[in-house]
């Protein structure tokens, strides 16, 4: 299948966003192509985009400056947030300076974990994986509510650290730092099912 995955490339971890995706599409998808995006124009032909970790502030700004807010906002493929990303997709935030995209129906709380938990690494239990998953915690945000529509796939004593709404993932932690590709091939996989 041809097709293509796109990363925000405006500020934050884009270059492992994309290797891990390049990795995850391997044999299974082998016509698959990964492409950074920093304007809304890119956005027309993607499967999926990738919303990688950074500074959710900055990359609210730049979504801003560079018109992309309405186009993310509306864009129809899939998108895998992780870290900075979950703060984006989020319909509600705890900063004013975030104008999240509205595009899943959670609350997110920035730099949940306290000073002391800052960054860790855990393993997690998550739904839909077999074995406990590797999770790299940077300066994590949780989900403080999660609607209806969305399913909870992981928790820690925190709050939600994983959430599926429809094609779209948000993980608290870096699937995309651990080496772990499960869960960039169970997106690929209810993206294409
Ligand atoms: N590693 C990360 O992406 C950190 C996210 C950061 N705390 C933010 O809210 O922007």
């Amino acid at each position: 299948m041809a097709g293509k995955i796109g990363v925000l490339a405006l500020q934050g971890d884009v270059s492992e966003h994309i290797a891990a995706f390049g990795r995850a599409l391997g044999t299974d998808y082998p016509e698959m192509v990964v492409v950074p995006v920093r304007r809304a124009e890119q956005l027309a032909g993607l499967d999926a985009i990738a919303l990688p970790g950074g500074e959710s502030t900055t990359i609210s700004r730049l979504i801003e400056k560079n018109g992309m807010h309405r186009p993310l906002a509306e864009f129809e493929g899939g998108i895998f947030a992780t870290c900075a990303g979950m703060v984006l997709v989020a319909s509600e935030v705890d900063d004013p300076r975030v104008h999240p995209l509205g595009v899943m129906d959670i609350r997110v709380e920035r730099n949940a974990f306290g000073r002391q938990a800052a960054s860790h690494e855990s393993y997690i239990e998550i739904l839909g994986l077999g074995e406990p998953f590797h999770a790299v915690f940077i300066r994590a945000p949780v989900v403080s509510r999660a609607g209806l529509g969305v399913a909870v796939l992981a928790r820690t004593p925190q709050g939600i650290v994983a959430v599926r709404q429809g094609r779209h993932m948000a993980f608290s932690f870096h699937p995309e730092l651990s080496g772990d590709l499960r869960l960039h091939r169970l997106f690929l996989e209810n993206l294409f099912r």
